[in-house]
């Protein structure tokens, strides 16, 4: 089983404004929610590629009922530990530009943080694990380098899509993939990453502190995969961006439901890649037949 882990899911409160006047009443042209989180994404992109998953993560409230009934409704297993809080709505404002203000996410007690662990600890070699986005501030900081750990404890496969500390703890965990994008790899290094080079050379010494394989994707520039036998460079295909917001998410389920089927780092890739830009140029996150639409378009070359 392929499992997704979203411990700060978010419901995501879309605001089309044509153009946004800070300090001044606003009338929005469009609105809309959807389920959100990092890990939430994932499992909601790779149902629609046709791949079953089961969603984990904390929810309450509310918002946490929406979230529920919007996976439901879209016939995806869900296995969520409830909380009392509210789960956090983050904001996507769309103008000529997409601004985003995040939530910081419900209080989670540790009853509750050892409930999810537990399911963690019935995992198999058999499964997938992928831990996405951030930490709410509750959360013991190393909380993903305990579920990392874990993992290797029982041979599970897990792939980590954070940033900062919560990223670099988990490194010698050694996960089987990370995706930062090049803000996030920037960040680690506290440097800026503003050419393909640079994102080889600090990807690469990413590579040397554990992970098995590091996407670093560079939004309409391209992306890379860098791993120990190869460096690849992959272009994003053209096409009119509607929607950045979950487009990490879908490379990282692309990458996942190809390389569970066919285990071809390389196609897979190709396959990551046409789903970040598929959900880039669609309003909600792409569906297969956008995606497979895409491949054509996207050319590998290997750097090494
Ligand atoms: N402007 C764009 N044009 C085409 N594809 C895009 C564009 N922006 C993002 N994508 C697709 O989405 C993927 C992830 O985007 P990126 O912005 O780098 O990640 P994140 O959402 O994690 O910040 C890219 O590798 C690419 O496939
Ligand atoms: O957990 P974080 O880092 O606050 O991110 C949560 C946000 O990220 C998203 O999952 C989108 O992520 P990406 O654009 O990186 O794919 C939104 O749905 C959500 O609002």
């Amino acid at each position: 089983m392929i499992f997704t882990c979203t411990l700060n899911p978010s419901v995501d409160y879309v605001v089309e404004v044509d153009n946004v006047e800070l300090g001044d009443l606003n009338r929005a042209k469009k609105t809309a929610f959807y389920p959100g989180g990092k890990g939430i994404n994932v499992s909601r992109v790779l149902k629609k590629l046709g791949i079953t998953n089961t969603a984990l993560g904390f929810v309450g409230g509310f918002t946490g009922e929406f979230i529920t009934n919007s996976l439901k409704k879209e016939g995806i297993l869900q296995d969520f530990t409830l909380v009392d809080e509210d789960t956090r709505v983050n904001v996507k404002l769309k103008s000529s530009v997409e601004t985003e203000v995040n939530g910081q996410g419900a209080v989670i007690s540790k009853e509750k943080e050892q409930e999810l662990f537990e399911k963690i600890t019935t995992m198999t070699a058999e499964d997938y694990l992928i831990l996405a986005g951030s930490l709410p501030p509750s959360i013991s900081p190393d909380f993903y380098q305990k579920i990392a750990a874990q993992c290797n404890e029982n041979n599970v496969h897990f792939v980590v899509d954070t940033s900062g500390k919560a990223l670099e703890e988990v490194l010698p965990c050694q996960p089987f993939l990370i995706k930062p994008n090049q803000h996030e790899l920037g960040e680690l290094f506290n440097v800026q990453i503003s050419s393909i080079e640079n994102a080889v050379k600090y990807g690469r010494k990413l590579l040397e502190n554990g992970p098995e394989n590091v996407i670093v994707s560079l939004g309409g520039d391209g992306a890379l995969l860098l791993n120990k036998e190869v460096s690849a460079y992959a272009n994003v295909p053209k096409g009119e961006l509607k929607n950045s917001v979950g487009a990490g998410d879908s490379l990282v389920a692309g990458f996942i439901s190809s390389y569970v089927e066919n285990g071809d780092l390389i196609e897979a890739f190709k396959y990551g890649i046409a789903a970040g830009s598929a959900t880039a140029f669609s309003s909600d996150l792409c569906n297969k037949s956008s995606l497979e639409n895409l491949l054509p378009e996207i050319k590998i070359e290997i750097l090494n």
